[in-house]
C-alpha cells in the first residue's frame, strides 16, 4: 500500500521547468531518501508535496486523497515538515516553537492541554533540549535550532514526515540520534539527504534526482553504486559493505587512487590509464 503517490508532477518557475514529469510512490511505513546534486530539484519536490508550492501539472495523492483538495488544517494533521530554511521564528522561545506543532489539533481559542504540554516536554527531552524551554529560538546555534524544529515536527504526531536535509548543522552524534529517533517512530518518511552513508544506514528506498528529473530509484543497494556516484555527482567512490551492520558504506577518493603503490605498472582504483602526475605522498610511499 502507498502512503504517497506522485504522478507526472511538473513545476515551473517563470516558465523555467524545475521539475519535469516526476512520478514515484512511497510505500506505507517506509523511509525514502531523495538524493541528487545541488540544484537538482529535491527541495522543490518536497515543497510541492508539503504544499508550499502548487504543482504546475500532475497530482499528488496522500492515502489516495488528492492533496490539492485537502484543507490546510487537515493537511497539518497528516504531514509534518522539517524544512531547510527557517527564518520566520523571530523571538519565540524553544517551548513556544515546539508547542506550535500541536496547533492543528486546537480550535480557535482553545489553550494547550496538559497532554499537549507533556508531549512537548517529552519531545524536548528526546532531542536533548529539556533545559532550553525558555531560551530564545533566535539565539540558538544552528544545531539547536534544527533539534527544536524536529521536536516541533514530531509533536504534530502525523503518519507522514517530510524532511529536507534533516541533519543540516548537526554534529555526527546528533545526526545519528535524530535519524534513530525518526526511524524508531516507524512513520512514512520522505527525506532529502546528502550524506550517502546516512542514506544507506536509514533509507529503505532511494530516489535519485538530476536536473529536475528522477533518473534512478530503488532499494539502497541497487541505487548506491560507484557508477551512480560518478555519473550523478562526478566523484570517484569505493562502495563496500560494513561488516558489522551489513549496510553499504561509501568512501570517497581523489580523482584517482592507486591500489598497489606508484610506478610504471601500478593499477588505479577507477581503471584510469592516462598520463598523470603523482601526488607527493604517493611518490613518497613508493620510495
Ligand atoms: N524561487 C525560485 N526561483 C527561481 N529558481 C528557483 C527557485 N527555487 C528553486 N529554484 C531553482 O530550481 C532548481 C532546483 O532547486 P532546489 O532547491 O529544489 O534544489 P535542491 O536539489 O534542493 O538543491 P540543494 O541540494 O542545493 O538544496 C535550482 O536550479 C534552483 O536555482
Amino acid at each position: 500500500m502507498f502512503k504517497v503517490q506522485v504522478k507526472d508532477l511538473k513545476f515551473n518557475i517563470d516558465k523555467k521547468e524545475i521539475l519535469k514529469d516526476v512520478s514515484f510512490d512511497v510505500p506505507k511505513g517506509s523511509f525514502v531518501g531523495v538524493i541528487g546534486p545541488n540544484g537538482s530539484g529535491k527541495s522543490t519536490l518536497l515543497k510541492n508535496i508539503y504544499r508550499l508550492y502548487k504543482p504546475t501539472n500532475g497530482s499528488i495523492f496522500l492515502d489516495n486523497k488528492d492533496l490539492s483538495t485537502m484543507k490546510d488544517k487537515d493537511c497539518a494533521k497528516e504531514i509534518a515538515v522539517l524544512a531547510q530554511e527557517s527564518n520566520t521564528h523571530f523571538d519565540f522561545t524553544v517551548e513556544q516553537i515546539v508547542k506550535m506543532g500541536r496547533y492543528p489539533y486546537k480550535s480557535v481559542f482553545e489553550d494547550y492541554s496538559k497532554e499537549d504540554l507533556k508531549m512537548v516536554k517529552d519531545m524536548l527531552k528526546k532531542v536533548g533540549l529539556e533545559s532550553y524551554t525558555e531560551r530564545s529560538f533566535s539565539q540558538l546555534s544552528g544545531g539547536e535550532k534544527q533539534r527544536t524544529l524536529i521536536a516541533r515536527a514530531l509533536v504534530q504526531n502525523t503518519d507522514f514526515l517530510v524532511l529536507d536535509e534533516p541533519t543540516n548543522h548537526l554534529d555526527i552524534g546528533y545526526q545519528i540520534q535524530l535519524m534513530d529517533l525518526v526511524k524508531s517512530l516507524k512513520i512514512t518518511t520522505l527525506s532529502a539527504i546528502h550524506d550517502m552513508n546516512l542514506a544507506s544506514m536509514y533509507c529503505d528506498y532511494l530516489i535519485v534526482m538530476k536536473s529536475g528529473q528522477i533518473i534512478n530509484a530503488g532499494k539502497v543497494e541497487e541505487v548506491i553504486t560507484s557508477e551512480m556516484l560518478k555519473e550523478v555527482f562526478g566523484v570517484n567512490a569505493y562502495v563496500g559493505i560494513n561488516p558489522i551492520n551489513k549496510k553499504l558504506q561509501v568512501s570517497f577518493m581523489h580523482t584517482h587512487e592507486h591500489i598497489n603503490g606508484v610506478g610504471h605498472d601500478h593499477i588505479h582504483e577507477d581503471g584510469f590509464t592516462g598520463e598523470h602526475e603523482h601526488y607527493h605522498e604517493h611518490t613518497q610511499a613508493a620510495l
